[in-house]
């Protein structure tokens, strides 16, 4: 197997194409809200959703119907056209690169609005030779059409083999800005005998140990708590190591049970303690759950700045409410930190909740 040598990921991988990025920026991208462009009463509302959420997302994949392709694809080009994003990201999720549509997707969407799609998200990511033709054929395009800035990929974690290869995957183009897990096909190649859009099972659970009768045996009808696992830990906290060690950002993906807010909330809570940036919204109702649960809270904000003052240059170890601070605790306390600074730069709100965070001594 030949490999690039480390400059060649500095070059551009077609004379005129914008010049790969050396480090992606770290853009709030709390939700990434999915629409299909086809869908008239849908794409309607996009305009005015610019500035409520981090990421509008023009889906041409599965949930769009195959006589609709070209209309979402179509419907994309036209939103893009007429609508100035402000502060929110443009992203597309092409079809999938055994799809007879996917060509078209690229060859239309890179001339018509490259320019203003920040990044592109492919489907069913099996390995590291997915992203290259993905990375070369952009290049190709983006030099045709005179595009300024490189687009990004976004890869979905969605295929056995893509676990298996997931840090070939980060790793294999500057572009790549990030990866998504996606439980529903990921559950299927699997084989996973599950039915649903993420989220927990009632049947994967751990049983508390049942209590003893006088004979030693266990009283199989006595009350028991059960405790539901996570399904999705294994793979979430996979992708999130994978993502950081090649400085590129993990996110949950989608919650089928768009009416069940509360195990919605706690999906994306468990992702963003285990290190994602954000997650997908499949319904407006999820905006402001991904948006919440995706911004530290202010109890955190307001300990970690604690910790940052009483650290003093960084090393060392302090006491504070009982507990021990040291260099550690403190780079944890700067992750939540920069966060909140970043997030407030976009949402003004949450900058108004940070300012209005005391300072304790
Ligand atoms: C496994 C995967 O690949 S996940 C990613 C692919 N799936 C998707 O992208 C799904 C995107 N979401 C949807 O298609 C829809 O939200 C559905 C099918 C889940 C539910 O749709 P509905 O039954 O119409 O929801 P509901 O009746 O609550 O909609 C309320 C309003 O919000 C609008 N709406 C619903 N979803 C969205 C959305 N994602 N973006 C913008 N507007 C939306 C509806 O058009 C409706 O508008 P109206 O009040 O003017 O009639
Ligand atoms: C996210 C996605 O596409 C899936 O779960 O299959
Ligand atoms: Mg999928």
């Amino acid at each position: 197997m030949s490999h690039k040598s480390a400059k060649d990921f500095f070059r551009p991988l077609a004379v005129g194409a914008p010049l790969p990025l050396r480090e992606i920026p770290a853009r709030p991208s709390r939700a990434i809200h999915f629409f299909d462009p086809s869908n008239e009463k849908m794409a309607a509302k996009i305009p005015d959703m610019v500035g409520t959420v981090d990421v509008l997302l023009g889906n041409l994949e599965d949930a769009v119907k195959a006589d609709n392709k070209v209309a979402a694809r179509e419907g994309l080009v036209k939103i893009a056209q007429s609508t100035d994003f402000g502060p929110t990201q443009l992203w597309t999720r092409i079809n999938s690169l055994d799809s007879p549509w996917v060509l078209d997707d690229l060859t239309t969407l890179v001339p018509a609005i490259g320019e203003k799609l920040d990044v592109i998200m492919v489907p069913k990511v099996q390995g590291a030779e997915d992203i290259h033709y993905v990375d070369r054929l952009l290049a190709q395009l983006e030099a045709k059409a005179g595009i300024s800035k490189p687009i990004l990929i976004h890869a979905i974690l969605e295929t056995a083999r893509g676990v298996a290869n997931v840090e070939e995957i980060c790793g294999a183009s500057p572009r790549m800005q990030g990866l998504s897990l996606g439980p529903a096909d990921l559950a299927a190649d699997r084989k996973m005998k599950t039915t649903r859009v993420g989220g927990g099972h009632p049947g994967y659970l751990v049983r508390e140990d049942a209590p003893r009768g006088e004979d030693g045996l266990p009283i199989l009808d006595a009350q028991r708590a059960i405790f539901q696992q996570d399904l999705w830990h294994y793979t979430i906290a996979k992708m999130v190591d994978a993502c950081a060690t090649h400085g590129i950002y993990p996110y949950y993906g989608p919650f089928g049970d768009i009416k069940d807010t509360v195990a919605c909330e706690d999906q994306f809570r468990n992702a963003f303690l285990l290190g994602c940036v954000g997650t997908w919204s499949l319904h407006p109702v999820q905006i402001k759950i991904a948006n919440r649960v995706f911004s530290p809270s202010v109890e955190d904000i307001a300990h970690a700045r604690r910790v940052v003052a009483a650290m003093g240059d960084g090393t060392g170890a302090v006491m504070i409410d009982g507990k021990m601070e040291d260099d550690a605790s403190l780079k944890q306390c700067l992750v939540l930190v920069e966060l909140a600074e970043k997030l407030a730069e976009i949402d003004p709100d949450l900058k108004a909740t940070y300012d209005a965070i005391p300072t304790e001594a």
